[in-house]
């Protein structure tokens, strides 16, 4: 039997939409429990199958699900119906800054954001010169991260990430953030964990990265599968889509 790193599986994520206008106190008291929501379907019966080693493209237009999916898959949301199989050590970067302290510096950042991955203190000494110079931050690695841009924060994050060994990689929109130069070395880190064997999934609004870095794509449309198969079909039927609108 196939062994696959993800499989998704009949998946529909639900959000309630709240609709209440500012409410007096009187009125929070008398309506309490009582909010107006609307639910609607983030999701609706998605179905991937991903095999180790494979790397797959999430595109769409905004608010289609991309993130969501990813979220689903990293652990971050249940479900509403269906099931997410993992199998395998995952790696998420999708929030800019999600497992990092603002008040703590980069340096302090690096030991708490990878011992959430499960790395000891030991461990992180080890890589410590490498996920600092991968990070080209400089002296700034010991200034708080909250005095960061969002470029440096992802430099950082991305830099840990990478440097913790991940057989399942998730990324969000990772590669728009920083300038043109750490864009391509990202570009490189990821082809060379492509050659290694690392599974990874990744949302882009750039078709062109997806078609250069995946094996396969998905297209979501309204929180449904459009296309899904070859990545560079799906980018091409994606564009045209696109274009035609
Ligand atoms: N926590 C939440 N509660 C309620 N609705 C949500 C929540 N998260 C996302 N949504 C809604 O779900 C839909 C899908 O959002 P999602 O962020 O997955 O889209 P996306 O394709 O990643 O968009 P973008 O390209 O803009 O990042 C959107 O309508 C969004 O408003």
């Amino acid at each position: 039997m196939q062994e696959y790193a993800v499989e998704v599986r009949g998946l529909y994520k639900e959000f309630r939409l709240y609709h209440d206008r500012a409410m007096s106190m009187k009125e929070r008291i008398v309506n309490w429990g009582r909010h107006k929501y609307e639910k609607f379907w983030a999701l609706k019966d998605i179905n991937i199958n991903v095999k180790k080693g494979e790397s797959l493209g999430i595109v769409g237009r905004n608010g289609s699900g991309k993130s969501t999916l990813l979220k689903v898959i990293s652990g971050i949301y249940y479900p509403t119906k269906g099931e997410v199989k993992v199998n395998g050590k995952l790696t998420t970067l999708l929030e800019l800054g999600a497992g990092f302290h603002p008040d703590f510096t980069g340096r302090e950042n690096i030991y708490f954001n990878a011992s959430i991955f499960g790395f000891t203190r030991q461990e992180i000494n080890e890589k410590l010169d490498d996920i600092i110079a991968f990070s080209e931050l400089g002296e700034f690695i010991d200034n708080p991260v909250r005095n960061y841009s969002s470029g440096m924060y992802m430099r950082l994050a991305f830099s840990v990430a990478i440097h913790i060994e991940p057989e399942i990689l998730l990324l969000d929109e990772v590669l728009a953030v920083g300038d043109s130069a750490f864009q391509e070395k990202c570009m490189s880190k990821i082809k060379s964990f492509r050659e290694k064997g690392v599974t990874m999934i990744f949302v882009s609004h750039a078709s062109m990265q997806v078609e250069k870095l995946c094996d396969k794509a998905v297209w979501l449309k309204d929180g449904e599968v459009e296309k899904y198969g070859d990545a560079k079909e799906v980018v091409k039927a994606y564009e045209r889509w696109i274009q035609t609108r």
